[in-house]
């Protein structure tokens, strides 16, 4: 290990482009408001209540890799446990002061950190640096792929400057040598409870939480007067508030569609369209009361929700137009996407249930 007063690692390019976007797709369409001013979580328990438990079969080679890697580095094989998995997103006015990661008496069984970086500094958003207060490397810029990893200990203390524009977007896990706060037991059981002894039809179809884990406001004690839904915020960002209809059973299955589409679009480079060189489909009168009604329900402050969720490549003169053919296309898509986890995540279950623990079934030597 290279400095032991601050045992750390920090690994360039280890998450490739490819995944780095899925992850993107996946806490677009899925993020919470999160636990602090002007950060937003995705949550494995999250996806599991809102029936999207399929999302989380892009995570798991991911989450193995970390794993191994960080118990490679740190000289501590087969002795970890995952405590907490989570994609999280801070936005403009997002910081935090110097800490390290075990620091409150709830986070004591906390070991080790693993971030990795899913978007760019100065592309994606703005400020946002990663500091160690002591030690080399002392700064972090932000960029896609790259990830740190480090003990959750006061050898490293560390802050991260604020947000100035744009979404920094991370996956963050902390590991524990304490199986009592392994994630992987709680999590299982809550698969089994959702995905085996469901009374409903078996669908993709996400289902939305309670409207308060999407409401954000400035002010977090503030009541429903002022802010926004934050799926509608998302999907009016994208021009998609136009493009609900009867496709979509919910708000959730809209913004899943639509992050998807953006997704698989700018993968083809196809995505970025002038502006006036797209077919955007009218609504019929009643379709666009409708949305006009919920907008201005859910979506009270379109100026704040524009400062939260406009990405950097947005204000650049460059607007994202939808080409209706290519959405429709998206639609089938999405579905086939959808399945294709549920049936993966269907035949892993029962292996993760034997062994206790999550894991890539599909690459697994032992069967
Ligand atoms: O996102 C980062 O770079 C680090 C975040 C952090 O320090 C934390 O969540 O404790
Ligand atoms: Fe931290």
């Amino acid at each position: 290990m290279a400095d032991l007063k601050h045992p750390r690692l920090f690994i360039r390019s280890y998450l490739s482009f490819e995944e780095c976007k899925e992850l993107e797709f996946i806490h677009k369409s899925s993020s919470t408001v999160g636990y602090r001013p002007n950060v937003f979580s995705t949550t494995i328990s999250h996806l599991i209540a809102t029936n999207s438990s399929h999302l989380i079969m892009p995570l798991i080679p991911i989450r193995e890799r970390l794993k191994d890697k960080l118990e490679e580095f740190f000289g501590c094989e087969y002795e970890l446990f995952v405590e907490f998995t989570g994609l999280i997103s801070w936005c403009k006015g997002a910081s935090i002061g110097w800490h390290s990661d075990n620091n409150r008496p709830y986070l004591r069984q906390r070991d080790f950190a693993a971030v990795c970086y899913l978007n760019s500094c100065g592309r994606d958003f703005n400020g946002g640096f990663f500091h160690f207060q002591d030690g080399e490397p002392t700064t972090v810029m932000p960029m896609a792929g790259d990830v740190l990893m480090y003990t959750a200990d006061n050898r490293n203390i560390h802050s991260v400057d604020e947000i100035t524009d744009g979404e920094r977007l991370t996956l963050t896990l902390w590991f524990s040598r304490d199986a009592s706060h392994d994630e992987d037991v709680k999590l299982i059981s809550l698969f089994s409870n959702n995905l085996l002894h469901s009374s409903v039809p078996d669908s993709c179809i996400p289902l939305p939480a309670s409207n308060n884990m999407y409401w954000f406001s400035q002010d977090q004690a503030s009541d429903e007067l002022l802010g926004f839904n934050i799926c509608w915020a998302r999907l009016h960002v994208l021009g998609g508030t136009e493009l609900l209809d009867h496709e979509f059973v919910n708000i959730l299955h809209a913004l899943q569609v639509v992050h998807f589409y953006c997704w698989k679009a700018s993968a083809l480079q196809s995505f970025k369209v002038r502006v006036g060189t797209s077919k955007i489909v009218e609504l019929s009168k009643s379709q666009a009361e409708k949305v006009s009604d919920l907008k201005s329900l859910l979506l009270k402050d379109t100026e704040l929700a524009e400062t939260i969720f406009y990405s950097l490549t947005c204000r650049e003169n460059e607007l994202h137009c939808f080409d209706w053919t290519n959405f429709v296309a998206a639609i089938a898509a999405w579905e086939d996407y959808a399945w294709k986890l549920r049936k993966e995540i269907r035949s892993s279950l029962a292996y993760w249930r034997a062994h206790q623990s999550l894991y890539n079934v599909q690459s697994d030597k032992r069967l």
